[in-house]
């Protein structure tokens, strides 16, 4: 094991990369809650601003991917298309497979210039996570109950207010409505058969309804839904805990861009179109289980500083007086202040979340 990969597995340094994202995050919360009175003045200022503070906090964790971990995102995608990826609004289908893979959607954000405004169909629990579901609030993140006869119109009202926003986003969408597991995938198998639906091998079978309350509410507002199914290379399972410990993962995404006008309308019609798409994905999974690979070409975009940019930032910034406060109780020395000062150390670290001791983020509470 070389210096550099010894150091990206210490504690110390875990401890410090989660200090600065959780400081920063409180700091950046608190700024977004300072906004509210610009959203009276100016929406579109408001928004403008939000999108940036939210970069603030998301691109850490892209940060992590990228630049400690050095994780690898190539795409698979067609030539004519890639030019569009970043300049119109677009929703994203994909494949909710692995612990990270929301972080790999966000990477292809960064690359793509749309980090700060991407958004999500996420479950309403996501909205009380401190730094991240707070962030959320403030970009108009749209929330489900996963209760179809309330999300109905929740889902839809809300994307509808962002038929107006002033960037360019995309929308991602779960359409499995949750991370794949053998259980999972056994019992929704058991939902197609009784539906006389093809089975699946690599996806859950997709929710159709919030699919299609999503392209049409977003009709006239989205250019196309970009269908994306994401594998990582030799069976890697990642994690965030490994991405924290400076594991290298090689994520490969392949991108079909299929324009917004080919979707039928009619909820029937819509829902068949998905279970379709979903037999492809399988397809194109089964594709790449067998030649290690996606169909088409390889357009991968560079990584940019900006992530690491913003991440050296904050770190200085906090660590300074952190620096400050460490020698001011060393040279106290107060045993009884150090030995408290430790404790308290220690009791942050057993009460850290589930993912930093190896369990998965599916483990938290709902
Ligand atoms: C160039 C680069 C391109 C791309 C880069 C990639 C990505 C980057 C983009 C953006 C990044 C942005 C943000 C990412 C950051 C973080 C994301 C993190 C977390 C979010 C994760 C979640 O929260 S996932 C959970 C929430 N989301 C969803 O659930 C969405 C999908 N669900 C739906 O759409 C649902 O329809 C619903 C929620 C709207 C409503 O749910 P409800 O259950 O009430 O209704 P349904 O109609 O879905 O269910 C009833 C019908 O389903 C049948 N059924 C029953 N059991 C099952 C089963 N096990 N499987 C399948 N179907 C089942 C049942 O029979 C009913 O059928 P009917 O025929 O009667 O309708
Ligand atoms: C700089 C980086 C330092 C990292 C340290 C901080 C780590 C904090 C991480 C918080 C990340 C929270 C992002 C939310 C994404 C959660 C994705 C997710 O797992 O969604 C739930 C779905 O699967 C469906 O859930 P269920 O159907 O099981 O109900």
């Amino acid at each position: 094991m070389g210096f550099l990969q010894l150091l990206k597995s210490q504690f110390l340094c875990h401890l410090i990369i989660c200090y600065v994202f959780l400081v920063s995050g409180l700091i950046i919360n608190l700024l977004q809650l300072c906004t509210l009175p610009v959203w009276l003045v100016s929406k579109q200022l408001a928004r403008r601003i939000n999108i940036r503070l939210a970069y603030c906090i998301s691109s850490q964790m892209v940060a992590t991917l990228e630049w400690w971990s050095g994780t690898e995102c190539t795409l698979y995608t067609d030539p004519k298309s890639y030019p569009l990826y970043g300049k119109e609004n677009a929703i994203v289908v994909l494949n909710h497979s692995f612990e990270i893979d929301f972080l790999c959607g966000w990477t292809f954000c960064e690359r793509f210039g749309v980090l700060g405004s991407s958004k999500v169909l996420a479950k309403k629990q996501l909205a009380y996570v401190p730094i991240i579901g707070w962030m959320w609030y403030f970009l108009e993140i749209v929330f489900c109950k996963r209760k179809w006869e309330e999300d109905r119109r929740t889902v839809n009202e809300s994307l509808q207010k962002l038929r107006d926003y002033p960037e360019n986003f995309w929308f991602l969408l779960y359409c499995e409505g949750t991370r794949f597991t053998p259980k999972k995938h056994q019992v929704s198998m058991q939902v197609a058969e009784s539906k006389g639906l093809p089975k699946l091998k690599y996806h859950l079978l997709p929710r159709t309804k919030g699919f299609w309350v999503t392209v049409q509410s977003l009709r006239g507002t989205a250019a196309a839904v970009y269908d994306s199914t994401l594998n990582f290379r030799n069976n890697e399972m990642p994690t965030l805990l490994g991405l924290l410990n400076g594991k290298k993962y090689h994520a490969d995404l392949y991108v079909r861009r299929i324009p917004l006008e080919l979707i039928p309308e009619d909820e029937k019609e819509c829902a068949e179109w998905l279970h379709k798409l979903y037999q492809e994905k399988d397809s194109f999974q089964e594709h790449y289980a067998k030649t290690g690979r996606f169909p088409g070409p390889i357009m991968s975009p560079p990584r940019r500083p900006w992530s690491l940019i913003n991440w050296l930032f904050w770190s200085c910034l906090l660590l300074y007086p952190l620096g400050l406060l460490l020698t001011q109780l060393i040279s106290s020395g107060s045993v009884f202040t150090i030995v408290a000062s430790v404790a308290v150390c220690s009791a942050a670290a057993d009460l850290t979340p589930p993912i930093f001791t190896g369990s998965s983020l599916d483990d938290w509470p709902d």
